[in-house]
C-alpha cells in the first residue's frame, strides 16, 4: 500500500515538474543541451566550477543558460556583470537561493541571502551605517586591529623560518579582528573560535556553489535523510547556541549611551526601528561573521601564494614599504595614499584570484541582457571569474600584474576606470564589508611584507597560484600550501 502511495505521488510530482516546465517563461539564451527533467545536472563540474563556466562562455558567449531540474540559470559574463549589476541594478537586485538559503537564515531574515525587498534594504541599511561608524572609521578599533596584526607577526616569526600552512593563524587573526568589529574587543575563547570555524565550514558545505541544489527543486527530500539537510540543521543548532549566548550577554552589560561595536549598535537601531527584531538582529550577526572571515581570509592566503611566485613583486612592495615607513612604524590607514603599490598588489590579487568567482543575483521583472529574453524570477549568476580574466578588459589576464591598476604617475587608477573589477559585486547588493575589508587587507599586507619575505618551503619549488587549480565551494581557495617566512629585520 505504501509503496503504492509513494509511486501515485512521485508521479504527480513529476507531472507537475513537466507541466510548469512547459507553462514556465523561459529564457531564450542558447546554453549546453542537458536531459529531460534533470537539466545539466549530470554535466555539473562541482570541483571546478568556474573553470567549466568559463568553457561554456567559449562557446555560448556572455551569456547563456544552463538548466537544473527544470528551472534556468543564465550565467553572465563580460561588460553585461557591469550592465546587470549596476546600469541597471533594480532588474537584477534579487537574491535567487531558496530552500536551503533560507533554512539557515531563519526564513530570509538577514541581508545577503534574503531577496530584495524594503525590509531587506532596511537591514542592509543599518549595516551599512554601523559598519562605517564601528568599522573604518574607528581609530580605536585601528589600534586594536593592529594589536592583533601585530600578535600573528609574533606567531609567524616564531615559526623561525621554518615551513609552515599560514591559513590556520590568518584565520584566527582575521576572527580577532571580526569579533572585534561586533563586540569592541577580540574574542579569545578558544572553544568560540572553535565553533565560529565550525559554522563557516557548514555552511560551506550547506550552500556553497555547486551543492545541494537538490534540496532547491525537491525540498521533500529533507524527510529523507537528505546529508545536506543534515548539515544544516546541525549549522542552525550550532548557529542559534553561540548567537543567543553573545546576545544575551551583550545586552546585560551594554550601558546606555556607550556603543562597544556592531552588536551594541544593531540593539540601538532595533530601538528606534522596531521592526528589527531579535532574529534580525541575530541573523545579520550571522551576516557579518560568515561574510567577513572566510573571504578575507582566502584573500590574504591567496596574496601569499601569490607573493611567493613573484619575487620581484615582492620585493618591490617592500622597497616601497621601506620607504615610506621604515622599518618600525606599524603601518596606519592613512598611509595607504602613499602606497599605491600596495594597493594596486590588493587589487591585482582579487582580479586574479577571484575568491568569490560568482555573485548569484535574480531578475525583478521581465527583462532583456544581450539579445536575450530574461524572465521575471530567472536566477542570474554572474561570473566574476570570466570577468576578471577576460582580455577585453584585463590584458595578458593570466599574468599576475599589480601595473595594470597604476597611471603613468604610479597612482591607483580611478574607479571609473577599473569597473570592470567587481570583487565584492556591486550595484544595489554590493558587499557592505567593502571599505573595512580593504582597509584590513591593506594593513595585514603592509604589515607581514614590512617584517617578512615569503619564500616556496623547499628551494625553487612552488606550489602554484594560477587559480584555475583552486578549490571551489562557496569560495575559490587555494588548496593548503606551506611557506616559509623569512624576518627582513
Ligand atoms: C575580501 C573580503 C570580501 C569579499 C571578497 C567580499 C565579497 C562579496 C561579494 C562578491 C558579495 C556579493 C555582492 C553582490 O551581489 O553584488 C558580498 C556581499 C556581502 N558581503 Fe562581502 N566580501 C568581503 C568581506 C566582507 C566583510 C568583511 C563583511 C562584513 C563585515 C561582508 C559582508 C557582506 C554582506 C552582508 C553581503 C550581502 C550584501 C547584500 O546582499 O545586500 N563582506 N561580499
Amino acid at each position: 500500500m505504501f509503496q503504492f502511495v509513494l509511486l501515485g505521488f512521485v508521479s504527480i510530482y513529476f507531472l507537475y515538474l513537466i507541466i510548469r516546465y512547459i507553462t514556465k517563461p523561459r529564457t531564450n539564451a542558447p546554453g549546453p543541451k542537458g536531459w529531460p527533467l534533470l537539466g545539466n545536472a549530470l554535466e555539473f563540474d562541482i570541483e571546478n566550477l568556474p573553470v567549466q563556466m568559463a568553457k561554456w562562455v567559449n562557446r555560448y558567449g556572455d551569456v547563456f543558460k544552463i538548466n537544473l531540474f527544470g528551472d534556468d540559470i543564465v550565467v553572465i559574463s563580460g561588460e553585461l556583470c557591469y550592465e546587470a549589476l549596476v546600469k541597471r541594478g533594480d532588474d537584477f537586485a534579487g537574491r535567487p537561493i531558496r530552500n536551503r538559503g533560507d533554512w539557515v537564515t531563519e526564513m530570509g531574515e538577514d541581508i545577503a541571502f534574503a531577496d530584495t525587498s524594503p525590509e531587506q534594504q532596511k537591514r542592509r541599511k543599518i549595516a551599512h551605517s554601523g559598519l562605517k561608524q564601528y568599522g573604518t572609521g574607528m581609530a580605536h578599533l585601528e589600534e586594536v586591529n593592529a594589536k592583533e596584526i601585530k600578535d600573528f607577526l609574533k606567531i609567524v616569526a616564531d615559526k623561525k623560518c621554518s615551513p609552515f600552512d599560514p591559513r590556520a593563524d590568518i584565520y584566527k587573526c582575521v576572527i580577532k579582528i571580526i569579533t572585534l568589529l561586533l563586540f569592541g574587543e577580540a574574542m579569545t575563547k578558544e572553544d568560540d573560535i572553535k565553533t565560529i570555524a565550525e559554522l563557516d565550514e557548514t555552511i560551506e558545505r550547506a550552500v556553497g556553489t555547486g551543492q545541494g541544489f537538490e534540496l532547491d527543486h525537491f525540498p521533500w527530500l529533507r524527510f529523507f535523510g537528505n546529508s545536506t539537510y543534515e548539515i544544516i540543521k546541525h549549522f542552525n543548532t550550532v548557529r542559534t547556541r553561540l548567537l543567543d549566548r553573545w546576545l544575551l550577554g551583550s545586552k546585560d552589560t551594554m550601558e546606555k549611551g556607550k556603543i562597544r561595536g556592531m552588536v551594541d549598535w544593531l540593539l540601538v537601531s532595533q530601538e528606534n526601528e522596531p521592526t528589527i527584531s531579535d532574529t534580525n538582529v541575530r541573523m545579520m550577526i550571522q551576516n557579518i561573521l560568515l561574510a567577513g572571515i572566510t573571504t578575507t581570509e582566502s584573500t590574504i592566503e591567496s596574496g601569499i601564494l601569490v607573493l611567493m611566485n613573484y619575487p620581484d613583486i615582492q620585493k618591490k612592495i617592500q622597497m616601497s614599504i621601506d620607504a615610506e615607513l621604515g622599518t618600525e612604524r606599524f603601518p596606519t590607514l592613512d598611509d595607504r595614499s602613499n602606497l599605491p603599490y600596495v594597493d594596486a598588489f590588493i587589487l591585482e590579487t582579487m582580479r586574479y584570484t577571484s575568491v568569490v568567482p560568482f555573485t548569484l543575483r535574480k531578475s525583478t521583472k521581465d527583462s532583456k541582457l544581450g539579445n536575450y529574453f530574461i524572465p521575471k524570477d530567472t536566477q542570474v549568476w554572474v561570473n566574476l571569474f570570466c570577468l576578471h580574466h577576460d582580455e577585453r578588459y584585463f590584458a595578458d589576464p593570466w599574468t599576475f600584474k599589480p601595473e595594470r591598476f597604476l597611471d603613468q604617475n604610479g597612482d591607483v587608477i580611478p574607479v571609473d576606470q577599473r569597473k570592470m573589477l567587481m570583487p565584492f559585486g556591486a550595484g544595489r547588493r554590493v558587499c557592505v564589508g567593502e571599505q573595512l575589508a580593504r582597509a584590513r587587507l591593506f594593513l595585514f599586507f603592509t604589515a607581514m611584507l614590512q617584517k617578512f619575505t615569503f619564500l616556496p618551503h623547499e628551494g625553487d619549488k612552488c606550489p602554484s597560484c594560477d587559480p584555475r587549480g583552486y578549490t571551489t565551494g562557496l569560495l575559490l581557495r587555494p588548496n593548503n600550501y606551506r611557506v616559509r617566512a623569512i624576518l627582513r629585520i
